[in-house]
């Protein structure tokens, strides 16, 4: 098997210590709170908003359905129907987001669109540009650059049902706006702790098998996402990475690393199999040896291992990691934005067609494991805290 491995190049990699930044607790304070009437007052202010663009009314629309009747539930209409399609993607895309949180982000939305619009004289600085909507990211735009942060630092970064479906929105967003790439990183001192185990409990009365298909679904839609990205996509791994956030580092362009991080796919000792195409891109990136050693085993890898292995692209030290990194990618981003879309894609068509029916055989076999002893014994250890990684 060929082995594809990224530039090499391991920076200082002295052990520092482990340094805690104050955690920023994001929790949406009304998120609980928006009443029918903040959203029926929404609906009265949107109509007063100047035009906001297609891709704002898009979001409005598909927040709007999920508040009102819930997940997507009607047919998905025919490829020349485009904007009744367009329309039905972007209520899909939302998942099983609860509709009491479509009601609090579109409240959310709103009331952005309603701020920006007031001071619409004054020209906002770039790095004001915060996208609003999202209660588990901060997305931004500046310098031509849509970075996405996962922002549940109090939780390491856990990806919830609602994490995956706001990073699905942002990508297909970013996908169309005019920044030339787009960056994935953590806040706080992990990168991601992986799928928040907590997306076990929430049992639907239909029973487990349920849930198990709606998690298949939601997973399969997620990894198509990163398959089907259509701009250079960097992740900025700032701290240990876990899981889900590990395995589709495999479909990025480029992975920096602080030198703090870690990689881990604890996938047997949770009763689990591989995803995000792991089982095809890590084998092909590290070689059948070093993958089997992660996935099967699950052993833990430090970034300078990663980077060894070909899935991390460059490890900066951490303390100067943040500037390295960013002004590594402005310089990147002032590139051509077409040539360096044209070269993504060239590289990635290739392979879109068996990335996508890796993932759906990845899923099938991922949604029986959901439902084993295995699976659900490590669950509960983890929740009632017997175990930990
Ligand atoms: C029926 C089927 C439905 C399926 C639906 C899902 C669909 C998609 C599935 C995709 C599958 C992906 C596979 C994976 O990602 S596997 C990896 C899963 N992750 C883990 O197992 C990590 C678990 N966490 C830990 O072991 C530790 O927390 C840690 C990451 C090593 C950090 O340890 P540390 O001591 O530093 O910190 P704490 O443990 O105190 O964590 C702080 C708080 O954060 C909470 N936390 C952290 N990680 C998770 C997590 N993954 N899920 C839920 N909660 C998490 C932790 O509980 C603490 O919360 P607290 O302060 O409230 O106690």
């Amino acid at each position: 098997m060929a082995h594809t491995k990224r530039t090499l190049c391991v920076r200082n990699q002295k052990r520092r210590s482990l340094q805690v930044p104050a955690l920023q607790l994001h929790v949406s304070k009304t998120a609980m709170r928006a009443s029918q009437k903040d959203f029926e007052s929404a609906l009265s202010q949107v109509k007063l908003l100047k035009d906001p663009g297609n891709e704002v009314k898009l979001k409005l629309y598909a927040l709007y359905k999920q508040a009102t009747e819930g997940p997507c539930n009607t047919p998905k209409p025919g490829v020349f129907d485009l904007i009744n399609k367009a329309k039905w993607d972007a209520w899909n895309a939302l998942g099983s987001l609860p509709k009491e949180t479509a009601r609090q982000n579109y409240v959310d939305l709103v009331s952005g669109l309603s701020s920006s619009s007031d001071s619409s004289s004054q020209v906002k600085p770039e790095a004001d540009r915060k996208q609003p909507g999202y209660e588990t990211l901060v997305v931004t735009y500046e310098d031509s650059i849509t970075k996405i942060m996962m922002n549940r630092p109090a939780k390491k970064n856990a990806v919830t049902t609602q994490m995956y479906n706001e990073i699905m929105l942002a990508l297909k967003a970013a996908s169309k706006d005019d920044s030339a790439i787009t960056v994935l990183t953590g806040n706080g001192d992990y990168y991601s702790s992986g799928n928040d185990l907590t997306n076990f409990t929430d049992i639907p009365p239909e029973g487990i098998e349920e849930k198990a298909k709606s998690g298949a679904i939601l997973l399969r839609d997620f990894v198509d996402c990163f398959i089907d990205f259509p701009k250079p996509l960097i992740a900025a791994v700032n701290g240990p990475a876990v899981g889900i956030s590990v395995t589709i580092l495999g479909l990025f362009d480029t992975v920096y690393a602080s030198s703090r991080a870690t990689f881990h796919t604890p996938f047997s000792h949770l009763g689990q199999s591989p995803e995000g195409c792991s089982s095809y891109t890590f084998p092909k990136i590290m070689g059948p040896a070093k993958a089997a050693e992660m996935l099967i085993f699950g052993k833990k890898i430090t970034a300078a291992e990663a980077c060894a292995q070909g899935l991390v692209t460059e490890v900066f030290p951490d303390s100067t990691f943040q500037k390295e990194v960013w002004t590594r990618l402005k310089a990147y981003s002032k590139l051509p934005p077409n040539a360096m879309r044209i070269s993504k894609q060239v590289i990635r068509n290739r392979e879109k067609e068996k990335l996508h029916a890796i993932n759906a055989e990845e899923i099938r076999v991922l949604q029986e494991r959901w439902l084993s002893d295995e699976c659900t014994n490590a669950v509960m250890n983890f929740l009632t805290r017997k175990a930990k990684l």
